[in-house]
């Protein structure tokens, strides 16, 4: 027996005796020796080369673990294109070890099966003893065996570095395994083969994840902006009630840094600060830097939502024809729904907008939610109309094609305006989006803001109900709260009726505030009256005019002391402007 297989044996034996290594063998190699000769009863001298299973529980190994396999076949072409130059061999073993694929040098084809390395070679831990796939199975980590910290002196000169490929539901399934023939002798020799193997299996994963998860929405994190579209780092899939159904390993480590499990199950705003329905903010048409997430421990990471791309359950018709990010923006309003579906089919058309409504009506959000139904990943440019200078054209003249979203458009003097008009004939490639809190028309006159400008931007004007006209304003309620997720808040009765009550001059803006302070304040986990902060200001009501009158009506459902609450005036003063004005209601 050579030297070297000697030396081996005797410090295994050594180690097993409980005295130390002169070799600063990683804890992990240590133990898995122990486990070969105490549990497995393995014999490190037995020189067994490779142990091949048969044709057919090859084929059956395959099958089982097929659609992993297809997954990361890609992956694995594109490690071993990284590594080609290197001699490397790439193996892909099932969960019980078995190579179900592999990709090596075909001259060294002969060499490569009488170690191993090859289709159908079983490499479990019980089996060959130490080893980078049999290791990393029973670890669950990624490891790299050098050279002799392998057990079997038949596996010495080999350099196996493996990394393990769990599936969404966060069980191991599969190692992807990069070895070596023969390598330089320090095992340091073999770290950039660990960074490749490892960034391979998290790829891997993510493809797994987003092929098993088409009908879910899928958050993926990053822990850099720059990297967050292209190589994220985790991502977890979401039911509609933004509970956590599938993940990659990383998400584990990433959410839950303390347990790394358990994950499958948990909801969404349990672990960040937002809640499923932040999801379309969460996607493309947002730069990265903006789409910030805070863990419960105050860490923050970027996040990239991807929408599903075929609905869970076949919805009604109505349903099916919008796209998420636009039927997230409201609950049942008919006057909003109408707005959805007409703005659903206007979304992927070029034809310019116009989105009117007052302050915080959310026309912003419209407008974001519009850019992603159409844009696919195009950019989207936000000119805050009221400071624009001749630089903020001028720069657009290069900017990359996208959406052009022109914030406050009435704002804009008659020399911005023909600088826009010059902008848009050149730029045929944005499509303008624009949000205005006035009633805009064409007007020629002095101060007016020009025709030729109008007509190119109102290709149809959408108007936003203000708060107080809108039906599904508990739902807005609810989902506000949502966001703070920390307190699991509900809201008392009466909170909810005096909310539902008031006239919101400010809108969505303003309830986000008032929840802001009722939810800081709240001394239990129900925000009750005393909790809410006084209405900020009373704007002159709406309720001005007839058809007005009637709309607020409506939508307090001719309930006289809601009604009176909206408007600011006593239940008396309602019911005399009713009678004045010849309404009654509904049928
Ligand atoms: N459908 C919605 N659900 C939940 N929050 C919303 C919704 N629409 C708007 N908001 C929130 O209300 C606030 C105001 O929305 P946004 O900025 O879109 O309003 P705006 O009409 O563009 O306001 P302004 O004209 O004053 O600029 C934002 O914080 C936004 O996140």
């Amino acid at each position: 027996m050579p030297l070297s297989d000697l030396t081996h044996i005797r410090e295994i034996d050594r180690v097993l005796s409980g005295r130390a290594s002169d070799n600063h063998r990683d804890p992990l190699v240590l133990d898995s020796w122990r486990r070969c000769v105490e549990t497995y009863g393995l014999d490190p001298a037995k020189a067994e080369a490779a142990h091949i299973v048969t044709d057919t529980e090859l084929r059956l190994h395959r099958e089982q673990a097929e659609r992993l396999i297809a997954t990361a076949r890609s992956g694995l072409k594109s490690l071993f294109r990284q590594v080609a130059e290197q001699n490397y061999v790439l193996l892909l073993a099932d969960a019980k070890g078995i190579c179900v694929d592999s990709f090596g040098d075909p001259r060294f084809e002969e060499e490569l099966r009488r170690s191993g390395l090859y289709l159908g070679s079983d490499w479990s831990e019980d089996l060959a003893g130490t080893c980078g796939v049999g290791s990393c199975l029973v670890t669950g980590e990624a490891v790299t065996i050098h050279q002799s910290d392998h057990f079997g002196i038949a596996h010495t000169p080999l350099s196996c570095t493996a990394a393990p490929i769990y599936d969404t539901h966060g069980k191991l399934s599969a190692v992807l395994d990069v070895s070596l023939l023969r390598s330089p002798s320090p095992k340091s020799s073999q770290n950039l083969a660990m960074n490749l193997v490892k960034a391979s299996a998290r790829r891997v994963e993510m493809a797994n994840l987003m092929a098993m998860t088409r009908r879910d929405w899928v958050l993926r994190f990053s822990t850099s902006p720059e990297f967050l579209e292209v190589d994220p780092e985790a991502a977890v899939a979401l039911d509609g009630s933004g509970r956590i159904i599938g993940m990659t390993h990383a998400a584990g480590t990433l959410l839950m840094p303390d347990t790394g499990d358990g994950l499958i199950g948990k909801r969404i705003d349990a672990l960040l600060d937002m809640s499923v329905d932040d999801l379309p903010d969460l996607m493309r048409g947002r730069p990265a830097e903006e789409r910030v997430l805070r863990l419960k421990d105050g860490r923050g990471l970027y996040g990239h939502a991807i929408a599903p791309q075929q609905a869970r359950v076949a919805p009604h018709r109505s349903a099916l024809d919008i796209p998420a990010p636009l039927a997230n923006l409201a609950g049942a309003d008919p006057a909003l729904n109408r707005l959805q579906r007409r703005t659903a089919r206007l979304a992927p058309t070029q034809v310019p907008l116009i989105l009117q409504g007052e302050t915080g009506t959310g026309k912003e959000r419209f407008a974001r939610a519009i850019h992603v139904c159409a844009a696919q990943g195009r950019a989207l440019h936000v000119v805050r109309c009221t400071a624009v200078g001749s630089d903020t054209w001028q720069s657009l003249q290069t900017a990359p094609s996208g959406t052009l979203f022109l914030k406050g458009v009435d704002e804009l003097d008659p020399t911005a305006q023909s600088a826009l008009l010059e902008l848009i004939e050149q730029r045929t490639d944005f499509r303008v989006i624009s949000s205005c809190q006035t009633d805009l028309r064409a007007d020629d006159r002095p101060g007016g803001f020009r025709a030729d400008l109008f007509y190119r931007l109102a290709g149809d004007v959408m108007i936003l109900p203000p708060l107080r006209l809108r039906h599904d304003i508990d739902w807005l309620i609810d989902r506000v709260l949502r966001r703070h997720t920390a307190k699991d808040l509900s809201l008392s009765a009466a909170a909810r009726a005096e909310l539902a009550g008031r006239p919101w001059p400010g809108n969505i803006r303003e309830l986000e505030s008032v929840m802001d302070v009722a939810a800081a304040v709240a001394e239990s986990n129900v925000i009750d009256l005393p909790d809410l902060p006084m209405p900020q200001g009373t704007q002159k009501s709406d309720a001005q005019s007839d058809a007005a009158l009637e709309a607020l009506l409506d939508a307090c459902g001719w309930n006289m002391s809601r009604a009176a609450r909206r408007m600011g005036v006593n239940r008396s003063t309602v019911l005399r402007r009713i009678r004045k004005a010849g309404l009654s209601p509904p049928a």
